[in-house]
Parts: C-alpha cells; structure tokens; sequence
C-alpha cells in the first residue's frame, strides 16, 4: 500500500523536475556533470545524452538497490564486503565515492568535500547523486548497495528527483549500534591506519551528532513506510552477518 503511495508520489516529484525516468541499464547512455555556478552559489548538474540507442520493444529491467544505514562505525562497509561475496551486489559506499572525488586530480570538488568530512557535515545531494548515479552506470551491474546513504533529507530529496524512477528500490538495511560502540570502532579504525580525516574525537562528535539530528529521521521515515530491516550491530562481525544472510535469502537473493 505505502509502496504504491510512494511510488505515486516520488513520480510526481520526478515528473515535476522533467526527471527522464530512463532505466539504468548498462546501455543507458546518459551522463551526469557537475558544476558549480558561482552566480547563484548552486550545484547544477549538466546531462548529455548519446545518440539515441534502439532497443527495440525489448524491456530493460532497472537495477535492485539496498540503501545501508548506521551509525558511524556501526559496520556498514565491513558487512557490505561479505554480502558483495555472498549474494553478488556492488557495493557503492557514498563517504568512498566523495572521499575519491576529493582526491581526483583537477576535482572543482575537492576542498569542499575536504570541509564537509572533516566537519561531519553532509555533503550536498547534487555531488553525491551524481558520484552515485555514475558509478552504478559506469559497473554495468544490476545490484547495488548504497552504503551510507541517504543521510538527510537533502539526500533522499535529490535522489527522488534524479534516481527514484530510474531503479527498483528494496529495502534500508539499518545497523543498529550504540554510539560509545561507535567510537570505540572509528578509533580502533584511525589508530590502525585508515587514513581517514574524520576518525579522531573532534570529528566524531560531529559525525554523531549529524546522525542524530539529520539521519536518524530518514531511517525512522523509512520505518514508518515499514522498509527497515533492523539489525544489531553490536555483536562481532560474524554474528552479525549471520543475521544479515537471513535478511536476504528471505528476501529472494
Ligand atoms: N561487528 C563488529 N565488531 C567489531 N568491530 C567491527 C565490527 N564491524 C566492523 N568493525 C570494525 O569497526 C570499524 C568500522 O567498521 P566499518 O568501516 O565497517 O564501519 P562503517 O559503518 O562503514 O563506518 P563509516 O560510516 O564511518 O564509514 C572497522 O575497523 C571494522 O573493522
Ligand atoms: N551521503 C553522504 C555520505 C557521506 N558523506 C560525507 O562523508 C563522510 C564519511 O562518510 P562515511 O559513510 O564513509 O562514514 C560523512 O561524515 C560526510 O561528511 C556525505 O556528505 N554524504
């Protein structure tokens, strides 16, 4: 019932913004670029389109998609790797794909995204959808984990506006964790090496405290449309994954 309300109303939104409503097939041509125009402060996102391709009547099947949400540290990127294994998804970790696109040579992006991480702030949807957007296109796959994202109303808003018709969306797959659990995680992850800017104390508690105010309200919407599936994340990784392989063979992978 909730799912044919949303879907109605997500199309609205996307029709309102012209949003093609194409499917994400490894022949779909289109290419998202950004830019940043200075006048008006705004990302704006460019799309050029190949020349048109003929399918015939042959029907395209849009990509599955998995949000992945939790807590910094909660053991998202751990667990996706296992499932990645286990049941063929591409993994698309959102914090990866900006972290990449902050390094990228000539990135207009760079140091915003530098800011925006370092300050556990969320990153505006234009970049992030269109790193995601790309990526699904560029792996040519058909299943995905979108790992850390949405993780505010922002993003789900952009994402309804360019992606929503264009996949076929499963579930949010919720790690649960205490945040004292969190921590302890992030910095055992920055003390062996991870390189990352945002695992030391300052960071953290940006991070959670963004978490708290901005994401945990997307993951409650979602709960209240019942597409949740909760896990504990507490317990050792291997435990957890148990729980998750019960997820998604339930779920027809
Ligand atoms: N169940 C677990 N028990 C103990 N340690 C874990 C568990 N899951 C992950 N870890 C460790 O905790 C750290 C954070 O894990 P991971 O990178 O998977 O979290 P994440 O949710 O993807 O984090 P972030 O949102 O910050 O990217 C890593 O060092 C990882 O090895
Ligand atoms: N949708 C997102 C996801 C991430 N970010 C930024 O990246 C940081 C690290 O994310 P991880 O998932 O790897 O922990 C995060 O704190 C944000 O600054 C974002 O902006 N939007």
């Amino acid at each position: 019932m909730w799912r044919a309300l949303a879907r109605t109303t997500l199309r609205a939104v996307a029709n309102d913004c012209g949003s093609p409503g194409v499917g994400l097939a490894p022949s779909a041509l289109t290419q998202h670029q950004l830019r940043h125009s200075k006048a008006s402060n705004r990302f704006i996102t460019t799309t050029s389109t190949a020349p048109p391709h003929n399918i015939g009547i042959m029907s395209v099947e849009k990509p599955k998609i998995v949000f992945v949400l939790g807590g910094p540290g909660a053991g998202k990127g751990t667990q996706c790797s296992r499932i990645v294994d286990r049941f063929q998804f591409t993994h698309l970790s959102a914090g990866d794909l900006l972290r990449e696109e902050r390094s990228r040579e000539g990135s207009e992006f760079g140091n915003l995204i530098e800011d925006y991480i370092r300050n556990g702030k969320i990153v505006p949807v234009e970049v992030t959808c269109s790193l995601l957007e790309n990526a699904m296109k560029a792996s040519g796959k058909s299943r995905f984990l979108i790992d850390g994202f949405p993780r505010n109303q922002d993003n789900l808003d952009g994402w309804n506006r360019q992606m929503s018709e264009k996949v076929d969306f499963q579930f949010v797959l919720f790690f649960d964790c205490g945040e004292d659990v969190c921590v302890k995680r992030c910095l055992g992850r920055g003390q062996s090496g991870s390189g990352r800017t945002d695992d030391n104390l300052d960071s953290l508690k940006k991070r959670i405290s963004t978490y708290n105010n901005d994401s945990l309200p997307i993951i409650k919407f979602f709960e209240g449309a019942g597409q949740v599936k909760r896990i504990d994340a507490s317990p050792d990784a291997e435990e957890v994954f148990g729980e998750v392989e019960k997820i998604f063979v339930a779920s027809g992978f």
